[in-house]
């Protein structure tokens, strides 16, 4: 990308498009495009159409997305893969019309089989059965890795598909019913703090394991792939670590200072056992994550202090 390249940020408001426009702002990127989904709703053909002829968009990165975690996706499976296929069809192909240089999907790591290896290589897409909680979202993901890779082939496009673990940081989603399990936690705790509560409530017996990485290193790789991948092959985004969800509530709790209990909801579910994603394509392509765990939580507990608590 030039530093005067049009570049369109879908989903600029959310998590990870905002980490990208702020990451664009700082590299000294001028010319950037973006709209928030009631000017220009991705979901509708023609609105992506009108706007990608009138724009002509150099470069994409396609963030915007139905987004939420375990329970939303599990009580709305309709909305999310409609939604998304909409989304990610529309801009895709509306891309490939008006010759964008290049694009970036953002997919997740859920597109991997539930009991696949670990860590999980980018060759185990379409080795087997997907958790059932978020198979809807999964296969609408995939569908646009399909549609990246197949446009690739047949029309010689350049678009890059790129599969993030879990993410958190500014501008996340705190509501408690959509929310994915960190900023879940980041507010629970901080309002049980808040009102002396005895006990928070988990989700899940806590066992399974995630990896998190901060929203602001996602938005780097993101650039460096954009400046310097040009392969069809899926590209895993992870920081190689993983940790159980209950140790995560013990961080999160320290980090807070909240010093009541934690008990665990059973009767919601624990979603796959384990995601940690291989790391060694990206690793080897020269990016690793620099945000440790315990840095980025203290950020995203100062954004949500200093943000966040206003709204309420
Ligand atoms: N959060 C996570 O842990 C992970 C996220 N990802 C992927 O990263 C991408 C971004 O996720 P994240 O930033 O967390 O999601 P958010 O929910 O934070 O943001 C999504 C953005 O998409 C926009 N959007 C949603 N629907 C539409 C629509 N119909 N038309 C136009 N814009 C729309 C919203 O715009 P507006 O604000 O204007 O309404 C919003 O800003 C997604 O593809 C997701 O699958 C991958 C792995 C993990
Ligand atoms: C990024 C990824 O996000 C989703 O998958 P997930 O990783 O399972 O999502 P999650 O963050 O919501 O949960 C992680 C774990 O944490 C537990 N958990 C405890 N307590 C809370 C809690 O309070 N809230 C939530 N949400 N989870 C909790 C929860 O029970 C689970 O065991 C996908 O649907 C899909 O969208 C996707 O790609």
């Amino acid at each position: 990308m030039r530093k005067d390249s049009k570049i369109y940020v879908a989903g600029h408001r959310g998590l990870v498009g905002s980490a990208i426009l702020r990451k664009l702002k700082s590299e000294g990127y001028t010319n950037l495009q973006y709209k928030t989904s009631k000017e220009l709703d991705l979901r509708d053909k023609n609105q992506v159409d009108r706007f990608f002829q009138e724009e002509k968009p150099e470069y994409v990165f396609l963030a915007a997305a139905k987004v939420g975690g375990i329970v939303a996706n599990n009580e709305y499976p309709a909305d999310f893969i409609r939604d998304n296929l909409l989304i990610q069809t529309n801009v895709i192909d509306a891309s490939y019309r008006n010759n964008v240089e290049k694009l970036l999907f953002l997919g997740s790591t859920c597109i991997y089989p539930k009991m696949a290896p670990q860590p999980l290589k980018e060759e185990y897409l379409l080795t087997g059965e997907l958790e059932p909680t978020n198979e809807p979202y999964a296969i609408a993901k995939i569908a646009g890795i399909k549609m990246c890779e197949s446009y690739n082939r047949q029309y010689g496009t350049k678009y890059i598909s790129a599969m993030p673990t879990n993410l958190y940081g500014e501008n996340d989603n705190f509501d408690l019913k959509t929310s994915h399990v960190l900023p879940a936690l980041l507010r629970k705790f901080h309002e049980a703090k808040d009102s002396k509560a005895p006990f928070v409530e988990m989700w899940g017996t806590g066992t399974p394991k995630r990896e998190f990485l901060y929203s602001d290193d996602l938005a780097d790789a993101c650039l460096f792939l954009m400046n310097n991948y040009g392969g069809n092959e899926i590209v895993n985004i992870g920081v190689g670590e993983d940790i159980k969800i209950g140790e995560l509530g013990e961080k999160i709790k320290a980090v807070v200072g909240y010093d009541g209990e934690i008990r665990f909801d059973t009767t919601k579910p624990d979603g796959t056992p384990r995601k940690l994603v291989d790391v060694t394509t990206i690793n080897s392509l020269g990016w690793k994550a620099t945000t440790s765990l315990e840095e980025g939580l203290q950020k995203a507990y100062r954004w949500f202090l200093e943000n966040e608590i206003i709204k309420k």
